[in-house]
Order: C-alpha cells, then structure tokens, then sequence
C-alpha cells in the first residue's frame, strides 16, 4: 500500500484568512454589524463554517439569523480564492511528495463544496486522490472517523497514513484514528506539545519529516 499522507487545508496548505475575513466582514455588514480585525477571524477558524458563524454572532451578542450560514457560504464561494494563496513552499513540496509517490489527501472542516472549488481554482486538485469536508461526514475533527472516512474512500488504512495539520484538532484526530502526526507551526493554531507528535517549522522540512514518520509506521509489508 502506498504511504499516504492527509493534509489540513486551511493554514496548512493554503492561507485562506483574507477571503475568511472578507467574507465573513460582508455577511456582517449585511446584517448592519462592524467589521472583526484579521485577528479576530482568525481565532474563529478551526471548528468548520458553523462554529466560525456561532463564534462571530455571540461576539456581537447576536443571535444567528437562520439564513447566515447559506448566505456566508454564498459570500465565500464567490471568492474563495481572491486573495487566498499556497503557503510559501508548499506547491514544491507537493511535487516532491508525488514524485516520491506518497498518495495525498486533504480533510478539512471547510465544506465540502468550497474546499473544492477553493483546491480548483489554486490547481491543487490533480494532487490530492480524495477530500473530506466539515460537512462530507456526520462528524468532523477532531473526531478521527473523518480522518478515517476519508482515507476509506480510497480503502487506506490509518496505519499507512499521517497527518499533517496546523490545529490543535488536527493533532486530536490524528492521533486518535492511529496516524503519525505532524504539526505545523506556520498556520493558525496554538503550538501543539502532544505527546508523540512531530512538528514542522517550515514547509520545506515536510518531506523529511514524513519519511521519518514513514519509518515509525510498522513495515507496510508485514501489514
Ligand atoms: O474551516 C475551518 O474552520 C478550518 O478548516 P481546516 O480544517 O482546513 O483548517
Ligand atoms: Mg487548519
């Protein structure tokens, strides 16, 4: 079985805090509220769309009108990729990796259809062979059946895969459905001291990183 690793999206391939905040600031400009600083998004970010919302409304000491959700989506996917782009190192890494032939996926808590479209519109598609989005499973992470129904629907097995992610719930999942896990430190979360987990500085120290993970796995032969 090929070593396969799953990737976090947002801050950990790509920096989607902009189009976040842009997105987020219209809905509530549309509902007569301020604007949040890039600061405050940001720590909204982690938990999929309907947390983000949850977060954004209670700190206005608003109730969440039942149309926010759908009309956030709506503002977000008109423009997810505007200012989004590839963390630094991250597009030369991904071609290292194929190269290297390590299978590639992505789970993250942004919907489904706007992780896509987002991977679409940057050429991120052809490298990953499957997605699983906030809103593709009954669960999401840190519960570590999405990591695990999304690595089943190319039939891989969690002892085959790592994950790579920049959450604190990135590293609960992985952990959880039995991966190797890799931490990064360039994307939004807090630093992670999880017993067990590895931590990448930089992009760049990703391929060797996942080769030495690659090697704490049980041999793929004897599975
Ligand atoms: O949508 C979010 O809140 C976070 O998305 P991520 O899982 O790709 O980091
Ligand atoms: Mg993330």
């Amino acid at each position: 079985m090929r070593p396969t690793v799953i990737f976090d999206l947002d801050g950990t391939l790509v920096d989607s805090r902009l189009d976040i905040c842009d997105a987020l600031n219209r809905l509530m400009a549309s509902r007569l509220q301020p604007s949040f600083t890039l600061a405050e998004v940001t720590s909204f970010i982690g938990d999929g769309v309907p947390v983000l919302l949850q977060r954004a409304f209670s700190a206005r000491q608003l109730e969440q009108d039942p149309a926010a959700l759908s009309d956030f989506l709506t503002e977000y996917e008109a423009k997810a990729a505007e200012r989004t782009r590839p963390f630094p190192g991250i597009i030369p890494v991904l071609d290292e990796l194929r190269a290297r032939d390590w299978q590639m996926m992505v789970c993250t808590n942004k919907p489904e259809r706007a992780a896509r479209l987002l991977l679409e519109a940057l050429g991120l598609c052809p490298y990953f062979s499957a997605l699983g989005g906030g809103d593709s499973f009954p669960i999401r992470k840190p519960d570590p059946r999405h990591l695990l129904l999304t690595l089943a629907k190319t039939g891989t097995s969690a002892n085959h895969a790592v994950m790579v992610g920049d959450h604190h719930n990135d590293v609960a999942a992985g952990l959880a459905a039995g991966c190797q896990t890799i931490f990064c430190r360039w994307g939004y979360g807090e630093p992670s001291d999880a017993p067990g987990v590895r931590i990448a500085g930089a992009p760049a120290e990703l391929p060797k990183l996942l080769e030495d993970a690659l090697a704490g796995m049980v041999p793929v032969s004897s599975k």
